[in-house]
């Protein structure tokens, strides 16, 4: 019987710690949020982010691109935020409209500030496995606090990620590596039949791709973990990148909605309050 990895209920655990943490600190930090309002999903997101940010005692300021936004024009209200003392954490909601180059501007957030995790620094510190706190992308940190709740360890697993991209696959791959999983990144160019044998032996299983159902139950292992980072909207409703049979095979399933969702919302306001702290130092 599949175990549900309950985002949801770890999310609002998280949450819930971070108010009693940041009213203890007695700080009120700024994530200062750059995105574009003619995005669907990014109206969304964001605006669950500013509604958890507020709740758990974190301000935060959205700054709304026009949609002849350029990389020169976002950069320089980055470079703004980054000089900005009352600002403890810059988010870019991607994507960004159509002429600007998400991933020059994630790299042009103050390290200290990146509390996403998606510039160049911090991502080469994760990749470097460096010890010490730094930012590491919201969404693979926590899929990692997910497992880590419930006893899931990665080290000496099959780990398969399916999907490579700077906000999810490549920081995925690199925290199971650093916790000892034998880690495999899937793409647009990995034959189907690779992608089967690979899924067939694989322990853990986290796909990104943005394609509703693209996971079918036949090609997973008995009892393998299954993350669904997939949000895609159907009929406008949400769902993820795993058919809904899965639940017959997997031995452990993040549902969409209510699994890694969630967690992503907690784990920017955990790594704001963490930016916060260190910054106060
Ligand atoms: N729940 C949450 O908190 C979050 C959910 N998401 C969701 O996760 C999904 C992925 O997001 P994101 O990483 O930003 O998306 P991107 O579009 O940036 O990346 C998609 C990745 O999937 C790969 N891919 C596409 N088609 C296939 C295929 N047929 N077989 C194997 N790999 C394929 C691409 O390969 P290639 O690199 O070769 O192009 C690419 O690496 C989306 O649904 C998004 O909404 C994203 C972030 C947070
Ligand atoms: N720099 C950056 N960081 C991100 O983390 C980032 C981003 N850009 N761009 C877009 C994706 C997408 N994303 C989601 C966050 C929460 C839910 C979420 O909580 N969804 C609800 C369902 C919401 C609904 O009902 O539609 C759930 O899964 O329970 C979904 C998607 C973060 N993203």
């Amino acid at each position: 019987m599949v175990q549900i990895l309950d985002g949801k209920a770890v999310a609002k655990a998280l949450r819930e710690q971070l108010t009693t943490e940041l009213a203890a600190s007695g700080l009120k930090p700024t994530l200062a949020v750059v995105f574009d309002p003619a995005d669907d999903g990014s109206r969304l997101y964001v605006g669950m982010k500013q509604k958890a940010a507020a709740k758990v005692g974190i301000e935060t300021r959205d700054i709304a691109v026009s949609a002849d936004a350029t990389t020169e024009s976002v950069e320089k209200i980055v470079a703004k935020l980054n000089q900005d003392a009352s600002v403890s954490g810059i988010l870019i909601q991607a994507p960004l409209p159509k002429e600007v180059d998400d991933a020059a501007i994630f790299a042009k957030v103050a390290p200290e500030k990146d509390v996403d995790g998606l510039g160049v620094t911090n991502q080469g510190r994760l990749f470097a496995n460096e010890a010490g706190n730094y930012p590491v992308a919201a969404t693979p940190k926590g899929v990692m606090t997910l497992l880590n709740y419930y006893d899931i360890d990665p080290r000496g697993k099959r780990a398969v990620v399916v999907g490579r991209s700077q906000l999810f696959g490549r920081p995925m791959a690199a925290l199971l590596l650093n916790a000892d999983a034998t880690v495999t990144v899937a793409h647009r160019y990995t034959k189907e039949e690779t992608l089967n044998n690979l899924l067939a032996e694989a322990d853990i299983i986290v796909v990104g791709v943005g394609i509703p159902g693209f996971i079918k139950a036949s090609q997973i292992k008995e009892g393998a973990v299954v993350i669904d980072v997939g949000m895609n909207l159907v009929d406008g409703k949400a769902c993820g990148d795993v058919e809904a049979a899965a639940a017959d095979k997997a031995g452990w399933l993040t549902p969409v909605p209510g699994g890694v969702g969630p967690m992503t919302i907690a784990t920017l306001l955990e790594s704001t309050m963490e930016a916060a702290l260190e910054q106060a130092k």
